[in-house]
């Protein structure tokens, strides 16, 4: 069988990770864009503490490169897969749609986006700039983290939900194939949980009793997803009610039905010594921007456009818009009167 070509673009933890795997699995070809980690891997490679794959050193996919491929300027063939591993912020550019712009004429309908992304509606711009083109939900349960650069440190096994968005300007049963064809080659190397997984708001809506609740609780507080759970009065007072909330939205938006057993399985997920801090901690301890509209804003407006009294979240979403502020102010992105 051929192999298929796959564009990652953003290899840091996750991105790196799948890399990893799909070439593992001998049924792709990976391009691999880069940017503040390119030196560092272009010239020794990655080096992996990996729970899934082992310790591996000096290790690069087929291609690297620290521009998206241009590929009419450079005569490319199109890739079979565009993978988005990047944090995707959409209030701080470029967008999703700037990155693979380059890579993905406006008409294609050869390429598949595939979506390795925290967070809800993440597919949304695509259906106005690519309206033809096949996007796919990758949900994911790993825990990995690049504590320096090209230095991958995955301590939770791969767990992948991959199913198709819903796009009424394709056929389902062509957006599905694309995600079973997806789902085989990621599955190839046999190290990982990937699941062909259909109900892909189901899956986004469960990940959101973890992501837009803990992510911005602990990230806000700066109290890892351990400490949160010893922390007097923070689950009662805070967590629950947030996951509560998003099991509202869930029902009344998506017609997602959450039982209450998940606010207790989703505390629980890791355990308390692990003391895992959530990607979004991880990225403000970094000074980097964080996730927070898609993780957030979106369960957020979509839940109240519904009915639903969603107060807690309300809150946490004003502080992680204050705190992204911050983050651009610090960062020369916004004027601010000078102080007299
Ligand atoms: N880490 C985890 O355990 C989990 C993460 N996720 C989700 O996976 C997604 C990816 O997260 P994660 O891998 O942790 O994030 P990281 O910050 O570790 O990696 C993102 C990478 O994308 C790169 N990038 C950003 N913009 C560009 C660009 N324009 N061109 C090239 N590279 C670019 C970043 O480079 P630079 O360093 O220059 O910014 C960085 O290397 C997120 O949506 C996250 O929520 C989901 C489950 C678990
Ligand atoms: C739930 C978790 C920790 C990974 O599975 C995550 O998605 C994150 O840190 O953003």
């Amino acid at each position: 069988m051929q192999k298929k070509t796959v564009l990652i673009i953003g290899g840091g933890a996750v991105g790196a990770i799948a890399a990893l795997n799909l070439e593992a699995g001998g049924l792709a070809e990976v391009t691999l864009v880069l940017r503040s980690n390119y030196k560092v891997v272009n010239e020794k490679g990655y080096s992996f503490e990996s729970c899934d794959h082992g310790s591996i050193k000096a290790w690069k996919p087929s291609v690297v490169r620290n521009t998206i491929p241009d590929v009419k300027k450079e005569s490319l063939p199109l890739y079979d897969y565009i993978l988005l591993a990047t944090k995707n912020i959409p209030d701080v550019p470029p967008t999703v749609v700037d990155l693979v712009t380059p890579a993905l004429p406006s008409n294609n309908t050869h390429t598949t986006i595939v979506l390795l992304q925290n967070g809800l509606n993440i597919e949304k711009p695509f259906l106005s700039s690519h309206p033809k083109t096949p996007v796919l939900s990758g949900v994911s349960l790993i825990g990995s983290a690049e504590p320096s650069p090209g230095h991958i440190v995955h301590d939770e096994p791969d767990k992948l939900f991959i199913g198709a968005f819903s796009n009424p300007n394709i056929s389902s049963s062509l957006a599905q194939s694309r995600a079973q064809d997806f789902f085989k080659i990621y599955s190839a190397a046999s190290r990982t949980q990937c699941t062909y997984s259909p109900n892909v708001l189901h899956d986004r809506w469960r990940k959101l009793v973890y992501n837009a609740c803990l992510n911005p609780i602990c990230a806000i507080t700066g109290l890892d997803s351990g400490r949160i759970r010893l922390a007097e009065g923070a689950l009662n007072g805070l967590v629950r009610p947030a996951m509560r909330e998003i099991i509202c939205a869930a029902k009344a938006v998506g017609r997602v039905e959450l039982d209450e057993g998940i606010v207790k399985w989703t505390i629980e997920m890791d355990p308390l010594e692990s003391y895992l801090k959530p990607s979004m901690q991880q990225d403000l301890d970094k000074g980097n921007f964080i996730e927070f509209e898609n993780l957030l804003g979106e369960p957020l407006r979509e839940g109240k456009k519904a009915g639903v009294e969603m107060p807690t979240l309300e809150v946490l979403y004003q502080l992680a818009k204050a705190i992204q502020w911050r983050n651009k102010e610090r960062r020369g992105m916004v004027d601010i009167p000078r102080k007299k």
